[in-house]
């Protein structure tokens, strides 16, 4: 059994991955925490699940049961999943991270952790958003100059950060692909006498409402023609069994490193 901790276990996400967790015959949930001021610090975490009690109770902090974990599956908020990496590898744990809206300088610091921890790390776990991150670049190239790409998501009213982490992944690997400087030719909104569209440019646009699980459209509008590629997520449980897959490649593996889905799905 393979004993994981899944921090902020009582968000949206934590939730649903501790209760897949609970029923999966090969990973064993041996705790979980929350910030140390949220009300459910104590509770029983089966409770909180609603499947019944499971004698472990809501902890405060990674720290306090570190110990105990041969994985830690969080997807919380970006400062609080860079610290949970900082303690995971004091303690030489795998982690697998789904969280988004990293600023750069803080991806730079958990990619300057490779040489000292395990760790999958993903803004989005579904196999279809990661072909997506396959497919799409290459459809760029096929294409060439001459195609206007914009991407477009949608998210529910209470997602913090914009655009999603998987709209900026998309961006940034269509950019690479196309020898463009995402800093340069990313747009993130128009208004106003904004001129024509620049033939380089990439827009990313950011749609919130109600309780959308998660939207992307990727459009590639030509001269007499427009392909538009859709993901729709209708489910949390989706990214939840990708993160579940996660967890048991990352801890048969031997080099530390910080991995993607891809690598998850042998697609690198
Ligand atoms: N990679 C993927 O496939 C996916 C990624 N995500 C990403 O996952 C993240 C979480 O999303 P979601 O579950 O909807 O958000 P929620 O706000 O529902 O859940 C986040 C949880 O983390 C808790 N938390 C915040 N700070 C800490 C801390 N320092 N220590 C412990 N727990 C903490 C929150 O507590 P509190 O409420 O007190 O702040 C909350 O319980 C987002 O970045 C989102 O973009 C979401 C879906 C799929
Ligand atoms: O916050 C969410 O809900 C989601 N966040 C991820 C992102 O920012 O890309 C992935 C998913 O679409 C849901």
């Amino acid at each position: 059994m393979i004993n994981t901790i899944v921090a902020g276990v009582c968000g949206r996400m934590g939730s649903t991955i501790a209760r897949l967790v609970h029923a999966d015959q090969e990973l064993k949930l041996i705790g979980g925490f929350e910030r140390p001021d949220h009300p459910k610090i104590g509770a029983d975490i089966g409770e909180t699940l609603g499947v019944g009690p499971l004698g472990i109770k809501v902890a405060s902090g990674l720290e306090e049961i570190i110990e105990l974990a041969d994985v830690i599956v969080d997807f919380t908020y970006h400062t609080a999943s860079l610290e949970h990496l900082r303690i995971a590898s004091k303690y030489d744990k795998p982690v697998v991270v789904g969280t988004t809206g990293f600023t750069p300088e803080e991806m730079a610091e958990i990619k300057s952790m490779a040489d000292k921890i395990k760790c999958v790390l993903s803004p989005n776990m579904s196999v279809g958003v990661n072909l997506l991150f396959k497919i799409v670049p290459q459809i760029a190239r096929v294409l060439g100059e001459g195609y206007d790409i914009e991407i477009v998501e949608m998210h529910h009213r209470m997602k913090k950060d914009a655009p999603s982490g998987t709209a900026m992944k998309l961006a940034s690997l269509i950019a690479e692909t196309m020898n463009r400087d995402l800093e340069k030719v990313g747009i993130y909104g128009r208004k106003g006498i904004v001129g024509e569209r620049k033939p380089q440019e990439i827009g990313v646009l950011a749609l919130r409402g109600g309780d959308v699980v998660g939207e992307h459209t990727i459009y590639f509008a030509g001269l007499g023609e427009r392909i538009e590629i859709t993901h729709r997520a209708s489910s949390r449980e989706t990214f939840a069994r990708g993160a579940l897959r996660a967890v048991k490649w990352i801890v048969t593996q031997e080099q530390n490193g910080i991995y993607d889905v891809l690598d998850v799905l042998g697609l690198k």
